[in-house]
C-alpha cells in the first residue's frame, strides 16, 4: 500500500512514521519547507521519545519520504490522511480552513481511487465538507475519479505518541462504503494482527467519538480539581481520596490526578469546540461549560497559594520554577499552565528562574527574555524565595532536599502536581504547599 499524510506535526509525523514502521510506503507532506528540509537532515520538528530513531530507521529502509509537494505525492495513493491543525477560531469553533484547503488540493491532484481520511480532530459534519471540496475540484477538472472519505480520529497522547499509536486501546474508523472499509481494514491489518480492535462506524459518530473522548478526559480532571479544592477547605487529603475512588473499577485510576489544570493543544480547544458545536445546534453543554471554568480557575490556584504564603507581598521575590511544558515528556508549550502562572508572578514584580528538561527553547517563543533560563534544575534554585513544581518531569521527583535547602533563600515549595510527600518535607523544615491538602500558611517573618 502507498499512503500520504498531509501535515507533519505531532500527529502527522507520528502517524506516517508508525505506518512506515509496519511496512507501508509513506510520504509525509508539509507546507513548511523548513520542517521538510530539517526532516531530510534527520532533524525532527517536535520532541517525542523514540521518534527520531524510528524516523531514521524508516527513511533508511526507503519506506518513509518527506515532501512539500502534495500534487506529486498524492498520485497513486490508496489512502491520504489529513492531519493538519484545526486551531480554535475567535468564537471557539474549530477553524477548518487548513483541512478543507488540503481536501481541495487533493481533489485537484488525485489520479486514481483513494480514501481521503480526516485524522485531524474535526466537528461532526466535516467529512461531508471534505467530500464536497474534492468533488468540486474533480468537477472543475472534468474528472470522474471515484473516491471515498473516512474519519479516523487519533487518540495518541504527547510524550507517549508512538506507544499510543502502535498499541492503541482501539482504532475508530468512520466509513460510508464497503470499499472504504476494505481499504482501511487492509491498512490497519498489522494492528489487528496484534490484537488491537478496529471499531467501524458511520462517519458522524467517528467524528463525535473524538470530541466525546477528550471531553470525558477533561471532565475527569476538572472534577478531581473541584474535589481537591473542597478537600483543602474540609481538611481532607485529595491524594488519599484519589486512591479511595480510583480503586473502583468503574472510575479507574487514570486522569484523576489533581493539579494546576489541563493544558495542551487539544483539551482546551476541543472542549471549547464541542460547546460551540452544541450552541450552534441549539443545545447547551452545561457539564463542559463547568469543566472549562473550573480549569481556568485551577491555573490560578498555585499562584494564589504563593501570594497567600508571602502575605500578599510578592514584589522583589525570586521564584524558581521547575517545568514549563504543559506535561512531561514533551516540548509542547501550547496552553501550558506555566505561562499563566509566570505571567501573574512577573506582573506582581517577581523575578523567575525556570528549568525544563526539554521545553526551554520552545518556551522562549512565548516567554522571551522575561525570565531566566537556568542550565539545570539546581541552578534555578539559587537565592530563590520559593520553588514551584509546575510540570511533573521524572527528574524532579526525588531531588536532594538537603542540597536544595542550601541553594534556596527560603525553604518553601509549592507543589502544583502533588509529587512530593508532605510529611517528609515538613520534617526537613520546608514550608510545603500542594493541591487539595490543607497546609498551614506561616505568617511571614
Ligand atoms: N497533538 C496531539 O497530541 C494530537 C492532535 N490531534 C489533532 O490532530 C490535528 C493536528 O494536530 P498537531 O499534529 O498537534 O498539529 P501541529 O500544529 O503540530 O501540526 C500541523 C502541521 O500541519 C501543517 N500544515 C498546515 N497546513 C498545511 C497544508 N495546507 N498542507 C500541508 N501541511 C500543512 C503545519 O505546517 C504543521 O506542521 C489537530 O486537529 C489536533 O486536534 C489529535 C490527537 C492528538
Ligand atoms: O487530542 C489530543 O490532542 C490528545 O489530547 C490528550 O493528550 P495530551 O493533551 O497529549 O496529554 P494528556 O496526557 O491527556 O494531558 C492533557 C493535560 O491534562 C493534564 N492532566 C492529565 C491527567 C491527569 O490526571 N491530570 C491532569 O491534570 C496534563 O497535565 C495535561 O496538561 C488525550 O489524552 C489524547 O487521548 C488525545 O489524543
Amino acid at each position: 500500500m502507498k499512503i500520504a499524510v498531509v501535515g507533519t506535526g505531532y500527529v502527522g509525523l507520528v502517524t506516517g512514521t508508525c505506518f512506515a514502521e509496519v511496512g507501508i510506503d509513506v510520504t509525509c507532506i508539509d507546507i513548511d519547507q523548513r520542517k521538510i528540509d530539517n526532516l531530510h537532515k534527520g532533524i525532527l520538528p517536535i520532541y517525542e521519545p523514540g521518534l527520531e530513531e524510528m524516523v531514521t530507521r524508516n527513511v533508511a529502509a526507503g519506506r518513509l519520504h518527506f515532501s512539500t509537494k502534495l500534487a506529486e505525492a498524492i498520485k497513486g495513493c490508496d489512502v491520504a490522511f489529513i492531519a493538519v491543525g484545526t486551531p480554535p477560531g475567535e468564537d471557539g469553533s474549530a477553524d477548518l480552513k487548513y483541512v478543507l484547503g488540503v481536501a481541495r488540493e487533493i481533489g485537484e491532484n488525485m489520479t486514481s481511487y483513494g480514501v481521503i481520511v480526516t485524522k485531524s480532530t474535526v466537528p461532526v459534519g466535516t467529512a461531508a465538507k471534505v467530500r464536497k471540496e474534492i468533488a468540486d475540484a474533480l468537477a472543475r477538472r472534468n474528472e470522474t475519479i471515484e473516491f471515498d472519505v473516512a474519519s479516523n480520529p487519533e487518540f495518541l497522547k504527547e510524550g507517549a505518541a508512538i506507544d499510543d499509536f502502535l498499541k492503541p486501546d482501539r482504532i475508530v474508523v468512520g466509513v460510508s462504503s464497503e470499499r472504504a472499509e476494505e481499504v482501511m481494514s487492509r491498512l490497519y491489518k498489522p494492528f489487528l494482527l496484534n490484537g488491537h480492535p478496529i471499531i467501524f462506524m458511520d462517519i458522524p459518530s467517528a467524528e463525535m467519538t473524538k470530541y466525546a473522548a477528550n471531553s470525558m478526559l477533561a471532565t475527569k480532571i476538572s472534577f478531581m480539581n473541584d474535589i481537591a479544592n473542597l478537600c483543602e477547605i474540609m481538611g481532607a487529603d485529595v491524594n488519599m481520596v484519589r486512591k479511595g475512588i480510583g480503586s473502583d473499577a468503574r472510575i479507574g485510576t487514570k486522569f484523576i490526578y489533581p493539579g494546576i489544570g489541563y493544558g495542551g493543544s487539544c483539551f482546551p480547544k476541543d472542549v471549547k469546540a464541542l460547546i460551540k458545536t452544541a450552541e450552534e445546534n441549539g443545545y447547551q453543554m452545561q457539564v463542559l461549560q463547568a469543566v472549562e471554568s473550573v480549569n481556568e480557575a485551577q491555573k490560578e490556584v498555585l499562584y494564589n497559594k504563593v501570594r497567600k504564603h508571602f502575605g500578599g507581598e510578592l514584589s522583589g521575590k525570586k521564584i524558581a520554577v521547575w517545568g514549563l511544558s504543559f506535561k512531561p515528556k514533551t516540548d509542547d508549550m501550547r496552553e501550558a499552565p506555566s505561562l499563566v502562572i509566570i505571567e501573574k508572578l512577573l506582573a506582581e514584580g517577581c523575578t523567575v528562574s525556570a528549568y525544563d528538561p526539554v521545553a526551554m527553547e520552545e518556551a522562549k517563543h512565548s516567554l522571551g527574555d522575561t525570565i531566566t533560563y537556568a542550565k539545570d534544575q539546581m541552578e534555578a534554585l539559587i537565592d530563590a524565595d520559593a520553588l514551584l513544581i509546575v510540570t511533573e518531569w521524572p527528574e524532579f521527583r526525588v531531588p536532594n532536599f538537603e542540597v536544595m535547602s542550601r541553594l534556596l533563600k527560603q525553604k518553601v515549595i509549592f507543589d502544583g502536581r502533588n509529587i512530593y510527600d508532605a510529611a517528609e518535607l515538613q520534617a526537613a523544615g520546608y514550608a510545603y504547599h500542594c493541591i487539595g491538602v490543607k497546609t498551614a500558611h506561616h505568617e511571614p517573618a
